[in-house]
């Protein structure tokens, strides 16, 4: 009897949150839509509280559709209301565009149409006999097919020794000079290779090669290759293992090969 009401109550359940993945995008879309319209820069160029209506003139938009959008948004916490009007939380200050922390590029990057695309042959990277889902996608890899889109081009890459495409966009920056290569090739002459988030978009041989040519890049006696990769640990359950996995999916959508590190890999 017992063993029946909770079959039941997880049966329940299951119906309730079967619609988080049949609608789980509208999420991240209703926030991009945020972005866009600039609702958070807005906010943040008044002192207190905005109401309806002024935060509809300042982005030129109607009331009644705006307040929907709030309502979700406020639903998700992602602005808060005071008394007479929303208020930003620090989770809408990281959607501003020039928020010290900010992540916008990045979100409407990652959500991108032509990013988006991939996934949707996410299978074809599982089926091994298939192609790559990127290339699935868009009939080349992502390095080859950002070295003609400029706006992705600098999204991809913020190293300083990176593809030529890439640092002939990447902008100056203090004591750093760029250097354009490939790393497959030779990588530049340093005391130290730092690679973060490069092995994770390649196979077990690239990744050796790559490493190979870091040491040829580096001092025999007192060089050091530093790897910067989150760590997908299969048992771990912290709030972060969430971003980990999804990394996983996301090299599995946009590289050839590549896949999250786990911890036997080192
Ligand atoms: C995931 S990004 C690195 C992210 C960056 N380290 C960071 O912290 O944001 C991988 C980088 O590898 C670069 N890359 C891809 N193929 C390369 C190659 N053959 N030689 C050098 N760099 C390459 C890409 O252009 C891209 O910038």
């Amino acid at each position: 009897m017992e063993g029946e009401i909770s079959r039941k109550e997880e049966e329940a359940e299951a119906q309730v949150d079967v619609w988080k993945y049949v609608y789980e995008f509208v999420d991240t879309t209703v926030v991009k839509c945020a972005i866009e319209l600039g609702i958070p820069d807005a906010l943040e160029t008044r002192d207190g509280p905005t109401i309806l209506s002024d935060l509809s003139s300042s982005i030129g938009c109607s009331p009644s559709t705006l307040h929907h959008i709030m309502r979700f948004l406020l639903h998700h916490k992602i602005f808060k209301e005071g008394l007479i009007g929303y208020l930003q939380t620090p989770l809408s200050r990281l959607l501003m565009k020039n928020g010290e922390k900010s992540l916008p590029d990045f979100l409407l990057y990652a959500n991108d149409p032509e990013m988006l695309a991939p996934w949707h042959s996410l299978s074809a990277r599982v089926l091994a006999n298939e192609s790559p889902a990127f290339e699935s996608a868009h009939g080349e890899d992502v390095w080859r097919y950002a070295a003609k889109n400029q706006a992705k081009r600098r999204l991809l890459g913020f190293n300083n020794f990176d593809l030529p495409h890439v640092v002939s966009v990447t902008p100056d920056c203090v004591g750093v000079v760029h250097v354009g290569g490939d790393m497959f090739v030779s990588v530049s002459k340093a005391d130290v290779a730092y690679l973060k988030w490069v092995l994770h978009d390649w196979d077990d041989e690239e990744c050796i090669e790559i490493l190979r040519k870091c040491r040829e890049a580096i001092p025999k006696d007192k060089g050091k290759v530093i790897i910067i990769e989150a760590v997908v640990e299969e048992d771990k359950n912290d709030k972060l293992e969430y971003v980990r996995l999804t990394l996983d999916m996301v090299m599995m959508a946009h590289t050839n090969r590549g896949l999250q590190m786990i911890e036997l890999t080192f």
